[in-house]
């Protein structure tokens, strides 16, 4: 069993009597990407740059490969901690070339060696002799990548590294870093507040909210068993039917769904995603209720489409209780209002939330 490399523990900060990292504790393995997810204000920055040494916590301990980096009693300075860092607002220095730039930091001999591969490995080879402000947006981005790995640090923090770009440039810069994040064999501990920055990055994601790190696990994990519905619907658009225990069961337009555990009487949330719901087209609603490997049915009419590009987002009117349920359909489905059509849902991936 490998041991992590960064491993923080039990991180707790105030700001004027107000918590803001709330007892949070996170594993980053040697090779692998994780993602701080959370929305804006939910203390993500504050703990990047705990773990950097920039801000000091009130309680807890970090540490690299099992070495001690800092607690309440002891600190590491931010420069011997063996952290890399990568902001939205890095700043290259203006006066040096690129290649100077990426050599900043290094005061080996091999240094010029070192700076060639890196910038080969971001394709910035052949800027070496130009200016920061020679570059495009995205070519400073490689560039402050290569920088901010020249001196082999054990952990890269970045905090919103491509926001400042657009969205085509992005994807692929994304997808650039990460590459050369794994040949390097860097540690990441990456902050986004966008779900699909998290899901295009990470192997793990630590989902935040209101200072604490409410999930944490594989993407496919978080997105296919959130832990509550606000987890559910950090990740994608939702589906939220209403319902009461009875039993140990709630009903649906779709049937009886299991709540185990839940008293009767307590008011739950069944959510589904809208990709989740499927669409019967062979019998065009018409029939008996269908069976199949699918799931189990429910008739609606359509109440409302719209073309997405990708896909198309249909909305139905139910049989059951007129309640309205939205689907995603890939590519171009368009019916008009009012056809009826069997949806099918499967329900091992609908959620059963108590109501918060
Ligand atoms: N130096 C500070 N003094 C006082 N309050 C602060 C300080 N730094 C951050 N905060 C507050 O702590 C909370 C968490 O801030 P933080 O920057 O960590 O959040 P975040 O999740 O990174 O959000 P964003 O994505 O908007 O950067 C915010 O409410 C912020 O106003």
């Amino acid at each position: 069993m490998q041991s992590p490399r960064l491993e923080i523990a039990n991180i707790v900060k105030d700001y004027g009597g107000r918590r803001v990292v709330d007892d949070v504790s996170l594993q980053v393995m040697p090779g692998q990407v994780t993602c701080l997810l959370g929305p804006s204000g939910c203390g993500k920055s504050t703990t990047l740059r705990i773990i950097a040494g920039v801000e000091k916590q009130d309680r807890g301990t970090i540490h690299v490969d099992g070495k001690l980096v800092c607690d309440t009693v002891f600190r590491l300075p931010p420069e011997a901690r063996s952290i890399g860092l990568m902001f939205q607002d890095f700043a290259l220095f203006p006066h040096l070339t690129v290649g100077q730039n990426v050599a900043f930091g290094l005061q080996t001999r091999d240094a010029g060696a070192r700076v060639q591969a890196l910038l080969d490995k971001v394709g910035m080879t052949r800027h070496i002799d130009d200016y920061p402000h020679q570059l495009s947006g995205g070519e400073q981005q490689r560039v402050a990548l290569a920088r901010a790995l020249a001196p082999k640090p054990q952990i890269m923090l970045m905090d919103e590294p491509f926001s400042g770009l657009d969205d085509r440039l992005r994807d692929d810069i994304r997808d650039e870093t990460l590459a050369v994040l794994k040949d390097e064999g860097t540690a990441v501990l990456l902050v986004t507040h966008e779900p699909g920055e998290a899901m295009r990055m990470a192997d793990e994601i630590a989902l935040m909210r209101d200072g604490r790190v409410v999930q944490q696990g594989a993407p496919y994990n978080i997105y296919n068993a959130p832990i509550d519905r606000a987890a559910a619907a950090f990740f994608s658009d939702i589906n939220v039917i209403p319902g009461v225990v009875q039993g140990a069961l709630t009903d649906t337009p779709f049937g009886q769904f299991l709540a185990p555990g839940l008293p009767d009487g307590t008011e739950v949330d069944i959510v589904i995603r809208p990709q989740h719901l499927k669409i019967d087209f062979d019998r065009g609603g018409r029939g008996p209720k269908p069976t199949s490997s699918e799931g189990t049915a429910a008739r609606a009419t359509v109440a409302r489409a719209r073309f997405m590009g990708a896909s198309s987002l249909v909305e139905f009117r139910m049989d059951y209780d007129g309640s309205i349920l939205k689907a995603v359909v890939p590519s171009v489905f368009l019916p008009k209002p009012g056809t009826a059509l069997w949806l099918m849902i499967r329900r091992d991936r609908c959620f059963v939330f108590p109501r918060a």
